[in-house]
């Protein structure tokens, strides 16, 4: 590598000798005894090597400078009683081949002049190149057209489902093929002139013909060029496609054209005689659109400002004007960790849309008496419907709780999930049932069913690439009283290539739920039947498990996508994520003109995240521990104070690159920050923001990133740890962050030699989907570990080992500097190990925890052995041979105890219920706030879904 980054490692050393120094004179004795030229030999072999070491390590000054060990350093590898060869020489590089023996020692000399051995990282063969030559990274890549960018043209088959002989409008188009799936002239030119985007992807082309309504149903707001027929118009629909495919605007633009054209008459305010003069924001809330995450959340609310900030406050065409102003629209964000007082404050002003995390929004829905659905009255003191004279909004509408809107008035019009696989299967069910059960509540009886009045009836939207059980759980749940209306006919799925009608979800009987979960809270004995209930429920969950790791069909990677893995040794999972990211970013940096590329590296467990992030910032290079210790002391007092607020670390051998962290157990404001300054990150420089932007950028995370976050410039993927929940969905999610509307980029997984049945898992799981099988088959391509570090390190033939072992040891070095930081590598272990643990029955084929090396392991945390706590036998007895003796079950159950280290799933739910039952019985706030996800992990919300 000719690049700046390698600037950052000191010229090599002049090349170590791996044989012992013979002295000439050692051979120039002759006669004698043979036992005194014996001992001369032995003599002088010892005082060559005394000097060569010296010099060696005098003049060596490259990277061997760095590796110093103190005296407990040396007393552990000591302890860690490896058989160790003898090494004979030295130097300063301090890459040493042993006499004949497997394993490469480091020899460097500490502070007091003593030699130290160091474990090595390399073994005297090398590294093994990958499996297959031809599949290296060097072969040619032949490139895919992207599956997901915007289309130059609509495809035929969306053009001919739209109806023709629309309304002419006015002058050229602005983005017409946008213009041509019905959408309003304003939406068109605000999508094409603030948000850049002029064409449609195929998800866009496929679906939004189906979710605008037909013209049949809105007769004030005319025809529309593109509209669907009613026949294919879909009210309530599964919308699904790939990552990156752009579901987004696909849900927001027909929500959007419906809410600024609803019939005049159907709002509880005078038809307005202009726009301006129309309903204002106290209207109450006419959809509401709910994410799993708070990132997802705010991202969604985010575009959907931009595109309301995009049109004009009224409609320019006077036949066609806008029933409710955008300006009215206003879009509000209700999120678990934010502040409620404000949020109530927001919704006292009204939110006619609200973007919400499903706890927070059940919260609100059930505490907040100024939380007001389209069509109900604000409530008196005394229960009676506030009517203020003079406010039409308020004096037309029904009575709160029961009488909505009255007869043919529309109340809560649209309600969007989405993610919602993710969303049912993180334990959000209770909360999500509390919020349909409520909303039932709240609807009137007499709303419309059929006719044209029926049009103002909810329309339901789940975006969601799996077709879990889940979802048609949730689809059942949301369409119950529409199924039975309209001859069971079910919600359809729109946006894949082929729309295909899925089975008739089963019908809930949401009010018997809600009693079923009034009489639970009520009766405490019944916590037992529950507890047995669950137990029946976790077995048919563990058959459905592998069902359910199998990627849904019609579900695949965006087709532009590389995918790679990398086979990696234990020990060297840490120096391998710094050459591949000092790889990554300088390729993107030449390629690019020096702006970098931004990469997302995925981890399993919040403490690793953690962990390995604040590694990065602090270890240094090439410097005595000594010293170290000390700069660090001084600047551990000043970083305590600053720590909480502190977003950003620096490597340095990734100059100007910062690096950020993502995971469920940071407060929200740090959350929304870090994932705000990845996306437009800055240069730093001594510390300092600089405030110039760069594309260059890490960010460290956990599965909390792995749905719907949408950063652009993300380049390419890293998986440190393979996902421990969601099998093959939940990869192609994870690596569905680059991609994205067209763009390309890359993955590469980490996986350990023990694990080398995971690529074909993928690859399985991948090409097993039908939408796949008709096309191109995914191949995961390896990439040797040898050659990333070459690239990653530079320098000639296996000087990268030496280097990659300056890293190693830099980075030991900080973690054995204090007892705080060695107790953060522990903790960082021990919470990946049992992270590891909780994998499913149905890949512990892959996954085996008895397959671990510890000791190797816990240096890739920096750790010479591994704590004993999860050893079945100490590293100190076990020789090169050890594996994990780590109770499987026993992780499990400390996964409960552990709820901030822990990607959240199907299973952790199990363990997150025994926890709400918990809470329950200690009748005390025990927040889950450190959940991966929000969880709504509070006691407010516990009691509040199960308050009748
Ligand atoms: N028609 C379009 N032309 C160009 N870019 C688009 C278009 N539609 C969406 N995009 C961009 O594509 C990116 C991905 O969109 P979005 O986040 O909606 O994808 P998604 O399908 O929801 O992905 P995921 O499944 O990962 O959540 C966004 O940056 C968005 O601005």
């Amino acid at each position: 590598m000719t690049d700046e980054l390698v600037l950052n490692f000191s010229p090599p050393s002049a090349s170590p000798s791996s044989a012992p120094t013979r002295s000439t004179s050692s051979g120039g004795r002759k006669g004698g005894r043979w036992t005194d030229r014996a001992k001369e030999r032995k003599r002088s072999q010892i005082e060559a090597r005394k000097a060569s070491r010296g010099t060696g390590t005098r003049e060596g000054g490259g990277l061997g400078q760095g590796v110093k060990r103190s005296r407990e350093d040396e007393g552990a590898d000591d302890a860690a009683g490896a058989k160790r060869e003898r090494t004979a020489g030295g130097g300063g590089g301090g890459a040493h081949v042993s006499q004949g023996g497997k394993r490469r020692l480091d020899m460097a000399v500490g502070p007091s002049g003593k030699k130290q051995y160091i474990s090595s990282l390399f073994t005297a063969e090398g590294l093994p190149t990958a499996a297959d030559s031809s599949t290296s990274s060097s072969a040619p890549i032949l490139p895919s057209k992207p599956s997901n960018a915007p289309l130059t043209s609509v495809p035929s088959t969306a053009t001919d489902a739209l109806e023709s002989g629309g309304e002419a409008e006015e002058g050229p188009d602005p983005a017409p093929e946008l213009s041509k799936l019905g959408l309003m002239r304003e939406l068109v030119t605000g999508l094409a002139g603030k948000l850049g985007i002029t064409g449609p992807t195929a998800c866009q082309a496929g679906a939004i013909p189906r979710l605008v309504p037909p013209s049949s149903a809105f007769a004030s707001t005319g025809k529309g060029k593109g509209r669907a027929s009613g026949a294919d118009f879909a009210h309530d629909a599964i919308l699904r496609a790939q990552t990156g495919s752009g579901k987004t605007l696909t849900f927001l633009l027909p929500m959007l054209q419906d809410l600024l054209t609803l019939p005049p008459s159907s709002l509880s305010t005078p038809p307005p005689s202009s726009a301006k003069t129309g309903p204002d924001r106290s209207i109450g809330t006419l959809a509401l659109i709910l994410a799993p995450t708070r990132e997802l959340a705010s991202q969604i609310h985010t575009v959907l400002s931009s595109l309301l900030s995009s049109l004009p406050s009224s409609s320019p065409n006077p036949n066609k004007p806008f029933t409710i102003s955008p300006r009215a629209l206003t879009a509000g964000l209700l999120v678990g960790g934010a502040n409620r007082t404000h949020e109530k404050r927001r919704l006292r002003k009204g939110c006619p849309i609200v973007v919400a995390t499903p706890g927070r929004l059940l919260d609100h829905l059930k505490t907040t008496e100024a939380f007001r659905l389209a069509g109900e009255a604000p409530k008196l003191k005394d229960g009676a419907p506030k009517g203020r004279p003079g406010n039409p909004n308020t004096v037309a509408l029904g009575t709160r709780g029961g009488g909505s809107g009255g007869e043919g008035k529309v109340g809560l019009r649209w309600l969007i999930v989405d993610e919602c696989d993710r969303l049912m299967d993180l334990g959000f069910e209770e909360q999500m049932k509390g919020i349909l059960e409520e909303l039932a509540r709240r609807s009137s009886p007499s709303a419309p069913t059929n006719g044209a009045a029926g049009s103002l009836r909810r329309r339901t939207i789940l975006c969601s690439a799996t077709a879990s059980e889940g979802v048609d759980r949730l689809a059942g749940m949301a369409i119950s009283d529409r199924a039975a209306d309209e001859g069971g006919k079910g919600m359809v799925v729109v946006g894949a290539r082929e729309d295909v009608r899925v089975k008739e979800p089963e019908r809930r009987d949401l009010t018997q739920g809600a009693k079923r979960g009034a009489e639970a809270v009520e009766d405490e004995d019944r916590a037992e039947d529950d507890e047995d209930e669950r137990e029946e429920e976790q077995d048919e969950d563990a058959k459905a498990e592998s069902a359910a790791l199998a990627l849904p069909s019609g579900f695949t990677p965006p087709s532009q996508l590389q995918h790679n893995y990398i086979v990696v040794p234990p020990k060297l999972r840490f120096v391998t994520l710094v050459a591949l990211l000092r790889k990554l970013l300088v390729k993107a940096s030449s390629a690019n003109g020096g702006r970098g590329m931004k990469v997302l590296v995925f981890m399993s467990c919040t403490d690793a995240v953690d962990f390995w992030w604040k590694a990065l910032g602090k270890m240094k290079m090439g410097t005595s521990s000594t010293d170290d210790a000390d700069d660090e002391e001084e600047e551990e007092e000043e970083d305590e104070k600053a720590e909480s607020a502190r977003l950003v670390s620096l490597h340095p051998l990734l100059p100007s690159t910062p690096i950020y962290r993502l995971h469920g157990s940071l407060p929200l404001q740090t959350r929304l920050s870090s994932l705000s300054a990845f996306s437009s990150p800055y240069t730093v420089e001594d510390g300092k923001r600089k405030g110039s932007q760069t594309d260059a950028g890490v960010l460290l995370c956990t599965s909390v990133a792995a749905r719907g976050l949408d950063v652009k410039n993300v380049g390419c993927v890293v998986q440190v740890d393979a996902p421990t929940e969601g099998g093959v969905t939940e990869y192609v999610h994870r690596v569905g962050r680059t991609a994205r509307a067209g763009a390309q980029g890359t993955a590469y997984s980490f996986i350990l030699p023990s694990e080398s049945a995971y690529t074909s898992f993928l690859e399985d799981g991948i090409n097993s989907s039908s939408a796949s099988a008709k096309g191109k088959k995914v191949r995961m391509r390896e990439v040797g570990v040898e050659q990333v570090l070459r690239e990653g390190y530079g320098g000639e033939g296996r000087e990268y080992e030496t280097r990659a072992t300056d890293v190693q040891m830099g980075f030991e070095r900080w973690v054995n500097a204090s007892e705080e930081t060695a107790s953060l590598a522990r903790k960082a272990f021990q919470a990946h190990i049992r992270a590891y643990a909780t994998h499913p029955s149905s890949e512990k084929h892959i996954f085996n925890t008895k397959a671990l090396h510890l000791g190797h392991l816990a240096k890739s945390f920096g750790m010479r052995e591994a704590p004993g706590s999860h050893t079945g036998s100490s590293s100190k007895k076990g020789g090169s041979n050890k594996k994990a003796r780590v109770s499987v079950g026993g992780a499990r159950a400390r996964a409960r105890d552990d709820e901030g280290g822990f990607e959240v799933g199907p299973r952790k739910r199990k363990a997150m219920d025994a926890e709400q039952r918990m809470k329950k019985l200690m009748r005390g706030p025990q927040a889950l706030g450190a959940s991966e996800f929000h969880i709504a992990g509070n006691d407010v919300l516990e009691s509040v879904v199960r308050r009748k």
